[in-house]
Parts: structure tokens; C-alpha cells; sequence
């Protein structure tokens, strides 16, 4: 560990200098580094594909949806915006501050540490680096040790890619990390739990160093059957997407659980069981199409939810696991008990309980009675329930008759709040998580309100007073001397 000390020194030391020199701050260099990261994963599909499949056992088009062609959007978005973002924002002044004139420009903070998650673990590491970069940072990445060949891949292919004394990449595990945190950085930016995003906030506290936060939890997913009665088809496939055709339900994104109308649970259920099938045939363990879990740490979390003899006895489809594949076949459940470990912690895999209740309406209490998720989702199209999702509950996102793809849209904020987060990132908004938004305001020496200064009198504190409430032209009327009298 001494020598890994010696390489986050020097490190830190090379991104410091490169940062003062002010290279990262031009445009034309943000550019090509962004550029570069295009090409990276353009010429270097294949091999990102193949460490994917090694680590998570995910399929080459469920890569290139979720992870690849991503990355490359993104990348091209901060690319083709940049001048744009870049340019100051002018700021309209109160007539009180008459002739100053202001404006917001945005400032890199600096020197930012990425640290990421294992799921997603090619674009949960390069998208943050995009916002850093557009920002005009350097940037050093630390991916998961739980998916090695990914961070492998990455710690070799970014120095030949990048430049290498502003963005660096280091490998390892929670000591490495443990190492990195020690440090002063400008800006921290973690994807991960929220067990570890305290140590995370922890540690940045000791320096004052700005977090963002992206964490997990238990998403939920609304299905209103009375509203949506003629679309089912389209909810059901669109939940089992979400749930299995992700990383096997490895994502932070995806659905936990669902509530529904007790009347319509069985119905659902024989609804969801032809649509599995047709994603993942009759032996999804063959499929190809099916990540697997991503640890036998983390296969026996979930073999233990599972294993609570109160749970199994909840299983309506599925249930059977491999521990040498990694696989746990698309699972749900019937209304497992509340209190047990399955519906309080986050599931992070492809097992769907659905939670019965007697009207839907209360699915808002529900919810609130849990920590605030990252994303809730709810198929319906009943505008007071709707209403009702909105003003009650709290989220990182709400998505409505739809659900995962908010995550795609980089128009859209994306964010946890609570429990789930804080600070959002994609789109324009990475661009603002690394910057400082720093305000200007140009004041003027030709003119000088003597109401300003001391000695205080009557006259001033009127003047003030009238001010305050942009009161112009009983401003002027005092001048004047026409008013002596201001209402409190
Ligand atoms: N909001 C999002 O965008 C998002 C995306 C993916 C995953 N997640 C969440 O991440 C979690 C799963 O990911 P994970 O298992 O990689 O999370 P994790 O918190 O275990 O690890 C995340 C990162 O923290 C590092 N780390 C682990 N232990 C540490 C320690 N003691 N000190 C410092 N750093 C440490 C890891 O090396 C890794 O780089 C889930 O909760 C999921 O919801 C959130």
C-alpha cells in the first residue's frame, strides 16, 4: 500500500500542476479529450464488449444500449453544446443596482475524483469523466473492483486516449479508495450505496469538499390496471425490460417492487409469465440475454432474501438458482411479508415482488412510509393520482407510462434525493455538477449614494427602507424632498 500512496501523491501532485498551468480550461482541449473518448470506445467496441460479458455476462446489445453507444451520446452531446455552455450567463439587475451590470460564469472546481459502481461499470465511470472534462477539470477515476476486466480495460485504454497528465485512472478495491479519500480533492462524485456514500461524505466533510452523491434504493412501480386496463400488454413488457433486461435487475434504476390492486395480482402474474418466457425462452439460464449476478458475495445476498422460508414461500415464478453460473432465474414473489429483509433493503437483482393493496390510491402511503427512492414509476392515467404522486411523494425522478429510459434522456435531470442522493448529473447538468457557477457583478465609480454610509438619520433609513421594496419612484420623491413619512 505504500507504493499506491506514492502513485496517488504523485498523481494528485501532476493533476494540481497541469490544472494551475490552465490547459483544461480551453475549450479546444476540453473538445479533444471528449473527442478522444469518442474514439476510445468507437475503436474499442469490441474489447468493452467482451469485458461486459466477463464481468456481468452481459449481452453485446444490452452493452451497447446501456453502456457503449451511451457513452459515445454523451460524449457527442458535451461536444456539440460545449460553446454554448461555456458562454457566461448575463444576469438582470434590479434598477437598485443601477449602473452595476452582472453575469454567472463557470469555473472547474479544479481536481475531481470519480468513484464508481460495478453495474454499469463503462458508463458509470466515463459519463461522470465527460461532465468533469466539459467542465475543464482533470479527473482521476477510480472504477469497481468488482468488475475488474472493466477497470482493467479502462486503466489501459485512457492514458493511451487522454491526456495523461491531466486525467488518470487507478485501480483497486476499498483500501485504494480508503487512500484516494484521504486526500483533498475540489469535487467528489460517487456511484454506489448509501453505506458507502456516508464514508464518502464523511471523509469529503474533513476538506469541504463538494459531493455528489449517486445511490440506490428501492424504486418503485405504481400499475393503476383501471387506467391503463387497454395497454397492459405494453406495462407488463415494459416492467420485465426494466426489472430483467438490465443487468438482471442490477441497476439502481430498476424496479424493486410493484403495487397493485389486490383484484388484478393474478391476473398480472399469468400476464408477466408469457412475456418472460418470450424474452429469455424456456431456459433463461441459456439465454445468452440474461447478465448474471455479479459476485458469489453478492448471489448469496440474494440466495439469503430468498431463502427467508416466509419469502419462499411468496414465490409465484421462478425461484431457482446456480451458484457456480451466478444465476438466479426472473423471480416474483406474491406479497412477502414487510417486515422481512427482501422489501426493506434493496433487491439488486432480477426478483419482482408485487405488494397487494386494496386500493391503489394508497399506494402514495405506502411509499412515503420508505426512505425517498431514486425513481418512482407509475403506469396510469389518472391525472388526480398522478397529482397525487407528485405533490406527496418525494424522488430523484417520477416516470410516468414508462420506465428506466428517463435515465437515456439527458435533457432530464438524473438524481437521487435523500436516502437516493444528492446532485444530478447527464446532459448540460453534468456540465454544472463540475462547475462553480461564480457571480460577477462589474459596479461603476461614477456615482455614489451617500444613503449608503454612515452617519445614519432619518433620511437614510428611509432611503433604505424604499429601496429595498425597489420603490423607485417614492425613491425619487424623497430625494426630492416631496415624502418625509415611509411606512414601516
Ligand atoms: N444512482 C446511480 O446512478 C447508481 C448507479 C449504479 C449503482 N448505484 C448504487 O450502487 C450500489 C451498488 O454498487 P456497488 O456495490 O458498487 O456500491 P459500493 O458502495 O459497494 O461501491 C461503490 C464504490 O465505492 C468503493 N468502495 C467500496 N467500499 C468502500 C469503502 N469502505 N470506502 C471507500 N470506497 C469504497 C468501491 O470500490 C466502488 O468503487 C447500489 O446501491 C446501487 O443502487 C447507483
Amino acid at each position: 500500500m505504500e507504493a499506491m500512496k506514492e502513485t496517488v501523491d504523485q498523481s494528485l501532485r501532476e493533476m494540481r500542476e497541469t490544472f494551475a498551468s490552465g490547459r483544461t480550461r480551453s475549450v479546444k482541449w476540453r473538445k479533444a479529450q471528449l473527442g478522444a473518448i469518442i474514439e476510445m470506445v468507437k475503436d474499442n467496441e469490441e474489447k468493452m464488449s467482451d469485458v461486459l460479458f466477463q464481468d456481468l455476462g452481459k449481452h453485446s446489445s444490452e452493452a451497447f444500449r446501456d453502456e457503449l453507444g451511451f457513452v459515445m451520446r454523451s460524449a457527442t452531446t458535451a461536444l456539440n453544446c460545449l460553446d454554448n455552455w461555456v458562454v457566461p450567463k448575463k444576469s438582470n439587475l434590479p434598477l437598485l443596482f443601477y449602473p452595476a451590470t452582472g453575469k454567472v460564469i463557470s469555473e472547474p472546481y479544479g481536481t475531481v475524483l470519480v468513484l464508481s459502481s460495478w453495474n454499469f461499470p463503462i458508463s458509470l465511470s466515463l459519463d461522470p469523466m465527460i461532465g468533469a472534462i466539459a467542465a475543464g477539470n482533470t479527473v482521476l477515476l477510480k472504477a469497481s473492483e468488482l468488475s475488474p476486466n472493466a477497470s482493467a480495460l479502462l486503466a489501459k485504454l485512457i492514458p493511451s486516449y487522454l491526456d495523461t497528465k491531466a486525467i488518470k485512472v487507478i485501480e483497486g478495491g476499498p483500501d485504494v479508495a480508503t487512500i484516494l479519500l484521504q486526500h483533498q480533492w475540489d469535487k467528489i462524485f460517487f456511484t454506489g450505496s448509501p453505506k458507502i456514500g456516508k464514508i464518502i461524505m464523511a471523509a469529503a466533510a474533513e476538506h469541504l469538499t463538494p459531493v455528489t452523491l449517486e445511490l440506490g434504493g428501492k424504486c418503485p412501480t405504481i400499475i393503476d390496471h383501471h387506467s391503463v386496463s387497454k395497454d397492459m400488454k405494453s406495462v407488463v413488457k415494459r416492467i420485465s425490460g426494466g426489472k430483467w433486461g438490465s443487468c438482471s435487475g442490477q441497476a439502481c434504476i430498476s424496479v424493486d417492487y410493484v403495487l397493485v390492486e389486490q383484484s388484478f395480482a393474478s391476473t398480472l402474474i399469468d400476464m408477466f409469465k408469457p412475456v418472460i418466457r418470450s424474452f429469455f425462452g424456456e431456459n433463461p439460464k441459456e439465454s445468452g440475454c440474461l447478465s448474471k449476478i455479479v459476485t458469489k458475495k453478492h448471489f448469496q445476498r440474494l440466495s439469503r432474501l430468498l431463502n427467508d422460508p416466509r419469502v419462499k414461500a411468496s414465490i409465484v415464478y421462478g425461484g431457482s438458482m446456480d451458484e457456480e453460473k451466478l444465476y438466479v432465474e426472473p423471480t416474483i414473489l406474491l406479497d412477502p411479508p414487510l417486515d422481512s429483509e427482501i422489501m426493506n433493503e434493496e433487491i439488486f437483482g432480477p426478483i419482482l415482488p408485487i405488494i397487494t393493496l386494496r386500493d391503489i390510491q394508497e399506494s402514495i402511503g405506502f411509499i412515503k412510509s420508505k426512505p425517498k427512492p431514486l425513481a418512482i414509476y407509475a403506469f396510469t392515467n389518472d391525472k388526480n393520482l398522478k397529482t397525487r404522486i407528485l405533490s406527496e411523494t418525494s424522488s430523484g425522478s417520477v416516470t410516468f407510462n414508462d420506465l428506466m429510459i428517463q435515465y437515456m434522456c439527458d435533457a432530464l435531470p438524473f438524481g437521487g434525493v435523500g436516502q437516493s442522493g444528492m446532485g444530478r448529473y447527464h446532459g448540460k447538468y453534468s456540465f454544472e455538477c463540475f462547475s462553480h457557477e461564480k457571480a460577477i457583478m462589474e459596479g461603476s465609480l461614477a456615482m455614489d449614494l451617500e444613503a449608503r454610509y454612515p452617519p445614519w438619520n432619518n433620511f437614510k433609513l428611509n432611503f433604505i427602507r424604499l429601496a429595498f421594496r425597489d420603490a423607485y419612484f417614492k425613491l425619487v420623491l424623497l430625494m426630492l424632498g416631496l415624502t418625509k413619512g415611509v411606512r414601516k
